[in-house]
């Protein structure tokens, strides 16, 4: 084991072997990160939350927190944008054991889609059943304003068009099978649960459902790519998240989505506006605090 964690560790690439093939990390390697974790912390998390942009203020929710930077653990892939700290938080949550990631990895900074998903099949072996993805999210939905709350209920994975998905490769069943369905990756009962807490506090007026999409990024979106995502039915578009789901429902977690919608997606030639990450980042702001509610209400009425 130690050897393995020096491979790790020296690679620092894993993810990337050889002749230019894409491997998944192995069982052991994730396992030997996993327990390496365990030993450094005394929670033991049933509950994973991933924080997109700006949303690293989730994080004030926890109590008895232990913090681990992404740094520090061999392997894990570096967030290296803004309103992403790097930081794996343990403690208490509602009552609840949780490891919450402030921040994450994401395609377009260089890392292959097994490495950005290694997180998610890290927690899944320290115990997490249930995963909360959030991102910040440009809004293709001509109804929805900026600072909407979306329940997601779907994904259109374009990356997956061109096999951009973070289960090609070997197979390995203890994760789980060869042939994952994607339909019903969104939790049925989160969902509905989501917008009961989201009615009991208030949040009508601004907490939607609906579809999510990803590009690769880094650049957003050209006009006609909103339009034709808007076509097939795409209400949201973000740069992260669907990897991270297909990883989890993969190995048996349970999902909810939620996406932050930080700015409307340019849909007129010769608009004057241009989408940008300092009003992803400002919108973040703007509604950290019913973010925490919500995701605290709904960590508090989830039952394991
Ligand atoms: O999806 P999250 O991590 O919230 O971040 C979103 O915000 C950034 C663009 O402003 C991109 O990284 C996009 O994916
Ligand atoms: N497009 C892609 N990713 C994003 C956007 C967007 O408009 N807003 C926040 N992340």
């Amino acid at each position: 084991m130690r050897s393995l964690k020096r491979e790790i560790l020296a690679s620092g690439l894993s993810a990337l072997k050889g002749n230019g093939n894409i491997e998944p990390h192995t069982y052991e390697e994730v396992e030997t990160i996993a327990n390496d974790i365990l030993e450094k912390v005394k929670c033991r998390p049933q509950f994973g939350i991933i924080c997109g942009s700006g949303l690293g203020g989730l994080g004030d929710l926890v109590s008895n927190k232990e913090i681990i930077p992404y740094a520090d653990i061999p392997g894990f892939p570096v967030s290296t944008v803004p309103g992403h700290a790097g930081k794996l938080i343990f403690g208490d949550l509602e009552g609840k054991k949780v490891v919450l990631m402030q921040g994450r990895a994401h395609l377009y900074e260089g890392y292959a889609v097994q490495r950005i998903t290694l997180p998610v099949r890290v927690m899944k072996l320290m115990g997490v059943s249930v995963l909360i993805v959030t991102n910040a999210a440009g809004g293709i939905n001509p109804e929805y304003s900026v600072g909407d709350i979306m329940i997601i209920k779907d994904h259109f994975n374009v990356p997956g068009f061109a096999a951009v998905n973070p289960l090609i490769g070997p197979n390995d069943e203890r994760f789980g099978p060869r042939f994952p369905a994607a339909s019903g990756a969104y939790d049925k009962e989160f969902r509905e649960l989501a917008k009961q807490k989201a009615k009991e506090l208030g949040y009508d007026a601004f907490v939607r459902e609906g579809v999510y999409t990803c590009l690769g990024g880094p650049s957003y979106e050209t006009v006609t790519e909103c339009r034709f995502l808007r076509l097939v039915g795409v209400d949201s578009t973000g740069m992260s998240t669907i990897p991270e789901v297909l990883v989890a429902r993969h190995c048996g977690m349970r999902v909810l989505g939620l996406s932050l919608i930080t700015n409307k997606c340019i849909v007129e030639h010769d608009s004057k506006a241009f989408a940008n990450h300092e009003e992803v980042l400002e919108t973040a702001r703007m509604r950290t605090n019913h973010l925490q509610a919500l995701a605290a209400a709904i960590v508090k009425a989830i039952k394991i």
